[in-house]
């Protein structure tokens, strides 16, 4: 892919289909992760642009031209903003890749897949069409009953910056689908592509208010979307801990939420593997894809003791091929942390490591030939326990610690011991052990002899710790309807529960 000259975008928050300054005037700078300079500014929402932002949202409930649309007129503009995502591909790739550090091959695969996301729930906006009011039948001659399948209301969506715009989109696509008003409070760390999201909307003419985008900080502009009561539902990614204070905050006032926390997921090696070189490329990618930033990352690799020297000796090899760069050179595989505060924290995990007694293997460290930026080596860390920090605790880095077994119990033992329920991975031929894995783990999302694969048509979420609802698929568009059940009497028989005057 050529790189395009691309010039940052100067937004300002999209509101009711326009561009609006943020009541206080305030902006946020956006930092280079590369270069660590200021490349831009972006918008910082607050209270006082929230509720201008509902008020838009149920203005266009309100009206015909988004309120009264039928799942097909909706699919038109997901699949012209499809349209628009793919001719601006290049361009809004290198967008994302400039603001979160992402290499601009993983920036095009996001594109993509926001193109197909949006075109994926075009497809089930029109099937909704049908399903909008079903009948149910209970054998009685008396009732007549039906269910609908309604809009949610105005939902808030608010998302992290791994993934800026694909992460918005698994949120933003089926809640347009469903006949939502949204509004989308991306991440401060990452917000340029989901400002230019507002852009494409406006051009393919989506009614004003359908979505609005808030850029800004999570305390100013998100804390007060959640606690806004003309706010229906939160669908939320991002850490454990705001996931807390957003459950908290909803709670106040019973509003359902989707949380999609973090993880630290196994990848589980055996020593029957056919391929050890295929082995060892996935759990590479299960773990320094994005930089570690992924919420499914494999980031514990459970090794089977029998091959675990043979497989460690591979990792290294294959290790030695990872680019490092900025994220834009051709061939990079591994850009930097989003930011000063995540890289500090990552370098934290490792010293913590070394302090409780875990051996650096490889990585560990700033790569020396990058001079600037935010920059971490692949680290792969041995002899851990159980009890360390760097077993228990998410990373989001490219940071995979290690750990060996000798029987099948002592796999599942060790993948299971977690606080969170994201993701596994089992690496393995024994199709019949791999079925035994998929009843034991207790995760979301199960990967046999792969890590990572996420395709638009499945579920996407966790148990435990990582939360609960589900993304993509068409659970994604279950979380954006309102269930309404209609119970009609149609006999012209008395009730007959209390005594007729009329017969006294
Ligand atoms: N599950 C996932 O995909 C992700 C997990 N993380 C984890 O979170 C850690 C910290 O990253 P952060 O960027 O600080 O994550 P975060 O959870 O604070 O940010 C996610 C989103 O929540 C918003 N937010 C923050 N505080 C809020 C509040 N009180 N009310 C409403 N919205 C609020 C943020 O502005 C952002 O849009 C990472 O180190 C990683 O472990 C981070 C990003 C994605
Ligand atoms: N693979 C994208 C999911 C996430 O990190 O949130
Ligand atoms: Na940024």
């Amino acid at each position: 892919m050529a790189i395009p000259n691309v010039r940052i975008p100067s937004r300002q928050l999209y509101i009711d289909g326009e561009w609006r300054e943020p009541v206080k005037k305030n902006r946020i700078p956006i930092i280079s992760p590369a270069t660590e300079e200021i490349i831009g500014e972006i918008p910082a929402a607050t209270e006082e642009d929230v509720d201008i932002a509902v008020e838009a949202a149920r203005r266009a409930l309100a009206r015909d031209d988004w309120g009264s649309t039928t799942g097909a007129q909706r699919a038109k503009y997901l699949r012209a903003i499809a349209a628009k995502i793919l001719e601006r591909k290049s361009e809004l790739a290198k967008l994302e890749s400039l603001d979160c550090g992402k290499t601009l091959f993983e920036a095009a695969w996001d594109m993509d897949d926001v193109a197909a996301s949006f075109e994926y729930y075009a497809d089930l906006a029109e099937a909704l069409d049908s399903k909008r009011k079903t009948p149910v039948d209970l054998h009685l001659d008396s009732f007549k009953t039906y269910v609908l399948r309604e809009p949610l209301g105005v939902v808030g969506l608010i998302t992290p910056w791994n993934y800026p715009l694909l992460m918005a989109t698994w949120k933003v696509a089926p809640a347009l689908a469903a006949g939502c008003a949204a509004i989308l409070k991306p991440s401060e760390l990452a917000s340029i592509t989901c400002l230019e999201l507002g852009e494409i909307c406006r051009e393919v003419g989506l009614p004003p208010g359908a979505l609005n985008i808030l850029t800004g900080l999570g305390p100013e502009a998100g804390a007060p979307l959640v606690s806004h009561p003309h706010v229906d539902k939160i669908a939320f990614t991002g850490s454990g801990a705001t996931g807390v204070k957003i459950m908290t905050a909803a709670a106040q006032l019973v509003k359902p939420v989707t949380l999609e926390l973090g993880g630290k997921s196994p990848i589980v090696v055996f020593d029957d593997i056919d391929n050890l070189d295929l082995a060892v490329e996935w759990t590479l990618f299960g773990c320094f894809a994005n930089a570690g930033q992924v919420c499914s990352a494999t980031s514990r690799l459970i090794l089977q003791e029998s091959i675990a020297s043979e497989f460690l000796e591979r990792l290294l090899l294959w290790i030695k091929n990872i680019k490092i760069s900025d994220p834009l050179e051709e061939d990079c595989k591994l850009g930097p942390i989003v930011s000063s505060g995540q890289y500090e924290k990552v370098l934290k995990f490792i010293s913590k490591a070394k302090d409780e007694g875990a051996t650096i293997l490889c990585g560990g460290e700033r790569p020396q030939h990058m001079k600037k930026g935010y920059y971490v080596q692949p680290t792969i860390i041995t002899d851990v326990n159980t009890s360390m920090e760097i077993w228990k605790e998410e990373v989001f880095g490219p940071v995979l610690c290690v750990k060996t077994f000798k029987t099948e119990e002592e796999a599942i033992e060790l993948a299971n011991d977690t606080k969170y329920g994201l993701a596994s991975a089992i690496m393995s031929k024994d199709v019949e052990r791999c079925e035994r894995f998929t009843k034991a783990f207790q995760t979301g999302i199960i990967w046999f002899n792969c890590s990572q694969p996420t395709f638009t048509q499945l579920p996407w979420g966790g148990r435990k710790r990582s939360g609960f609802g589900r993304d993509l698929g068409e659970w994604g568009l279950e979380n954006y309807l309102n269930i309404k059940q209609v119970t009609q009497y149609t006999s012209v028989e008395p009730w007959a529960f209390y005594k007729s005057p009329s017969k006294v």
